[in-house]
């Protein structure tokens, strides 16, 4: 079996290469920049006051001469002796080196004196260009588009961004045993709860995605549903991936002419994930266990959807947070717990059943226990991946 980072990065080795996309600035967000982005203007574009109070040049007591406000300045020179009123990002007047506040200042008619130790030469200034200059380099291929990325990418001149295309993700859940409506499961049937997750997931990570599905397990349905997925970049399906009489997701892809890249990680929960590829599209088929589900998806489907977005650092990044429970020796799988952190320490939810979605959904983290790993104490450190926004931070 492959280790978790092997399979990841066999996976991340087939995610389609990005197209590149303009896209409004408003519309930006969650994306990733296909190309380094440049500034388009100088920010500040002039010296400008930090503060509301009085520009000043010389030696005080000073003659109040006029106003610069921010986006109407003071158009003409100081000289010693002489102020004018400023306000927080107005230009500061040619010939005024410093602001005095004004919380600092006694002001009488048009005479302004200072009530406190003189400001040093600069003080509460902001110069021209000290955020950046036209020409400097703001952000980096594949950054994620934030709202401070948003907001650096704007102040830089930039109405349009260079993005890489939203991949189109086709979700297909598989089982007999799945009803679509929640609301009119028979007794032997049970919601195909993966595909909204999933739909979910990618959703979050600003993917279009379409639903195929539930299929019934039958080579026939499956292979319907499979080429209804066919304009799909990636396809992800859920079920049938294990080793049971009924479990055809493997021989349906075959059969429809996907290429096996791999099955089975050793990992817990998600042994049986399978990769393939048929032509441009690459197909990671889940287990149909709904915690099994969200892990894999959290480990390989969200990365290889950020890499097909252009994302420069697609995998979740890891902390280090304190375990809340005593943890027992590793199994011979890489281990994933399903854990609440609560800004402390992390303790286990109640089940670590590879079905129990009611304690996957009390969870907001996933402690990693690497194989074979030595007991940990109540208050010892480990590894984790929060779960939200996709585990990216
Ligand atoms: N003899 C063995 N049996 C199993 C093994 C094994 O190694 N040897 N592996 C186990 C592991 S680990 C997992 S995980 C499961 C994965 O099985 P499948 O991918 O074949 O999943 P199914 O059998 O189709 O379903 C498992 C379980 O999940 C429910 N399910 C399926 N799809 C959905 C859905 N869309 N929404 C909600 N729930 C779903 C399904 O009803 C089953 O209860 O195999 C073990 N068996
Ligand atoms: O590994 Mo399976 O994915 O535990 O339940």
């Amino acid at each position: 079996m492959l280790t978790l980072e092997e399979a990841q990065s066999r996976l991340l080795a087939l995610a389609p290469k990005p197209e590149t996309e303009t896209c409004a600035i408003e519309a930006s967000l969650g994306r990733y920049l296909a190309g380094p982005l440049k500034a388009a203007r100088t920010q500040p574009p002039a010296d400008l006051s930090a503060m509301d109070g009085y520009a000043i040049c010389g030696h005080g007591p000073w003659v109040l001469v006029g106003e610069s406000r921010a986006g109407a300045p003071f158009d003409g020179a100081l000289e010693p002796g002489q102020c004018v009123r400023i306000s927080t990002g107005a230009h500061m007047p040619s010939g005024a080196d410093r602001v005095l506040i004004q919380e600092n200042a006694a002001v009488e008619l048009d005479e302004v004196r200072c009530t406190q130790d003189m400001p040093d030469a600069g003080k509460h200034v902001r110069r021209r260009g000290f955020d950046f200059a036209d020409g400097d380099r703001l952000l980096d291929t594949g950054t994620r588009l934030g709202p401070a990325q948003i907001a650096l990418a704007m102040a830089g001149g930039h109405a349009h961004l260079g993005v890489a295309r939203r991949p189109l993700v086709a979700i297909l859940d598989s089982g007999d045993e799945l009803c679509a409506d929640p609301g009119d499961c028979g007794p032997d049937q049970i919601p195909a709860s993966n595909g909204a997750m999933l739909a979910a997931m990618l959703a979050q990570q600003g993917c279009e995605t379409r639903r195929i599905g539930p299929v019934a397990d039958d080579m026939d349905a499956l292979a319907a549903a499979l080429r209804e997925s066919e304009t799909a970049d990636i396809l992800v399906t859920s079920g049938g991936a294990s080793v049971g009489d009924h479990d055809l997701m493997r021989p349906a892809l075959e059969r429809w002419g996907a290429t096996l890249d791999f099955w089975k990680v050793a990992i817990k929960p998600g042994k049986p994930l399978m990769v393939a590829t048929r032509g441009k599209q690459v197909i990671v088929g889940l287990p149909g266990n709904p915690v099994s589900s969200f892990v894999t998806a959290f480990l390989f489907v969200l990365p290889l959807v950020r890499a097909a977005m252009g994302a420069g650092k697609p995998l979740p990044s890891q902390c280090r947070v304190d375990s809340g429970d005593h943890l027992p020796e590793g199994g011979s799988r890489r281990e994933f717990l399903r854990a609440y952190w609560d800004g402390q320490v992390a303790r286990c939810v109640d089940s670590q059943d590879s079905s129990a979605l009611a304690a996957l959904a009390s969870a907001n983290c996933l402690i990693d226990r690497p194989a074979e790993a030595a007991s940990v104490e109540t208050g010892e450190a480990v590894v984790a991946f929060l779960l939200e926004n996709g585990g990216i931070a």
